[in-house]
C-alpha cells in the first residue's frame, strides 16, 4: 500500500490525464466527481447507497460542521468518518467560500475572517490555524486552505492585494499542518481572479509552499463559462502536473469535460444532488425534466442502462408522479439516479482517456449537453 499523498499518473490523451491518488481512507482513481456532503451527509442517502452508486470520495464542509454539531464533538464521536460511517476518503472544503456565499457581516484581516453563523448570527474567527484544527478534528483525508474567493467582477487591485493575503494564509497553514501529519493531505488553492498573470503569481508562490495537491478557486462564482474556460485552459498547465488538480466547485458534465481536457483530475459540485431536488435528471442522452406531463403514462425506465435502483425498479412515470406529489422518495430517487449517472460518466471518460479517444467521448456528450443546457 503507498504513503497517502502518493498519486500516480496513469495513460492520457492530450493533456487529459488518469490517475490514482492514495489516501488514508483508500484509492481514488482520476478523474473523479466528488459528491457533495455538506453537512456530513450526501443528502438522502445512506453510505451503503453511495458505495453502490460508485462514489469514491465525497466532500464535507468546515464551515458547516464547525458551526453544526462543531468540530469538537464530532472529534469526540471519533471523527467524520466514523461519525457518519463512511470508510471511504473525504475532502473538507476549508469554509473560506461558504463564509463568502452563507453568511453575513464577515470581515477581513490579517489574522482571518470574521463573520456571523448564518444560523444563530454568533460571531466566529476563521485563521489560517483555525481551519487546520477543525479539519484535524474532522479527520479528512484531503483537507483545503483557508484562502480568499475573489468575488467575480473584483478588481486587479483588489484581486492581487488579495492574492497576497491567500498566500500568507497558505503558508501559515503548511505550518500548522506537517506535509502528511495523521495522514491528511492538505491543498492550496489558486486565486488570482480571471487575470492571467495574477493566476501564474499566485500559482507559483504556492508551488514554493509544496502542498500535496492544487486547487483552483474563484471559478464558479458568476462568470460566462467563456470567462472559466479562458481561466481554465490558462492556469491547469501551471500547476504541477505530478500533483492533484482539483477544480472546486465545477460541475455540469459539459465543464467536466472542458476539465478534464484541460488536465484536471477532481471536480466537485452540488449539481447532481440540488437537481435531484428540483426535477432535473442527468442522462447520457441529456437532461430530462421529469415534472413535464409527457412523463405522465410513460412506463419506461428512466435510462434503460442505467444500473441504479430507481432505473431498475420505477417508472418515469411514478418518478414524475413522486416529484409532483412532493413526496420524500422523489429526491431520494432522483438523487440515486443523478449520482450514478455522474459516476458513471466520469468512468467512461477515464476508460476514454485511458483508450486515447477522450475527444470522440467529448464531441458525443456535448450533443447530449449543448452550451445552452450545460
Ligand atoms: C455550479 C453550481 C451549480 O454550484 C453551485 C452554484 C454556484 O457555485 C457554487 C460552486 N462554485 C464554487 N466555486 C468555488 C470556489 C471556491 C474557492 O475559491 N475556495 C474555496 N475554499 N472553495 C470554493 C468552492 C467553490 N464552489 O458555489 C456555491 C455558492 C457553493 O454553490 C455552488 O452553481
Ligand atoms: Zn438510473
Amino acid at each position: 500500500m503507498n504513503l497517502p499523498g502518493t498519486f500516480t499518473l496513469g495513460p492520457g490523451d492530450g493533456s487529459a490525464r488518469t490517475g490514482r491518488l492514495t489516501t488514508a481512507h483508500g484509492e481514488i482513481e482520476t478523474p473523479v466527481f466528488m459528491p457533495v456532503g455538506t453537512q456530513g451527509t450526501v443528502k438522502s442517502l445512506c453510505p451503503d447507497d453511495l458505495r453502490t452508486i460508485g462514489a469514491r470520495i465525497i466532500l464535507g464542509n468546515t464551515y458547516h460542521l464547525y458551526l453544526r454539531p462543531g468540530d469538537e464533538l464530532v472529534a469526540k464521536m471519533g471523527g467524520l468518518h466514523r461519525f457518519m460511517a463512511w470508510d471511504g476518503p473525504i475532502l473538507t472544503d476549508s469554509g473560506g467560500f461558504q463564509v463568502f456565499s452563507l453568511s453575513g457581516l464577515r470581515r477581513i484581516t490579517e489574522e482571518g475572517v470574521t463573520f456571523s453563523s448564518h444560523i444563530d448570527g454568533s460571531k466566529h474567527l476563521f485563521s489560517p490555524e483555525k481551519v487546520i484544527s477543525i479539519e484535524r478534528n474532522l479527520g479528512s483525508d484531503i483537507m483545503m486552505v483557508l484562502d480568499e474567493c475573489v468575488p467575480y467582477g473584483a478588481d486587479r487591485a483588489y484581486t492581487e492585494k488579495s492574492l497576497g493575503l491567500t498566500t500568507r494564509w497558505a503558508t501559515r497553514c503548511r505550518a500548522a499542518h506537517a506535509p502528511l501529519d495523521r495522514g491528511q493531505l492538505l491543498f492550496g488553492i489558486v486565486q488570482g481572479g480571471f487575470f492571467k498573470d495574477l493566476r501564474a503569481e499566485s500559482a507559483r508562490q504556492l508551488i514554493d509552499l509544496a502542498f500535496e495537491g492544487y486547487a483552483l478557486g474563484g471559478l464558479s462564482v458568476g462568470e460566462s463559462r467563456a470567462e472559466m474556460y479562458d481561466i481554465l485552459y490558462d492556469a491547469t498547465p501551471l500547476l504541477p502536473a505530478d500533483k492533484p488538480r482539483y477544480l472546486m466547485g465545477v460541475g455540469a458534465p459539459r465543464d467536466l469535460l472542458a476539465g478534464m481536457a484541460a488536465g484536471i483530475d477532481m471536480f466537485d459540485c452540488v449539481l447532481p444532488t440540488r437537481n435531484a431536488r428540483n426535477g432535473t435528471l442527468f442522462t447520457f442522452q441529456g437532461k430530462v425534466n421529469i415534472k413535464r406531463a409527457e412523463y405522465r403514462e410513460d412506463d419506461s425506465p428512466l435510462e434503460a442502462d442505467c444500473p441504479c435502483y430507481a432505473c431498475r425498479t420505477f417508472s418515469k412515470a411514478y418518478l414524475r408522479h413522486l416529484y409532483v406529489a412532493r413526496e420524500l422518495l422523489s429526491y431520494r430517487l432522483n438523487t440515486l439516479h443523478n449520482l450514478t449517472f455522474f459516476s458513471r460518466f466520469m468512468a467512461q471518460a477515464r476508460q476514454a482517456i485511458r483508450e486515447g479517444r477522450f475527444e470522440a467521448f467529448r464531441t458525443a456528450m456535448e450533443a447530449a449537453y449543448p452550451e445552452t443546457d450545460a
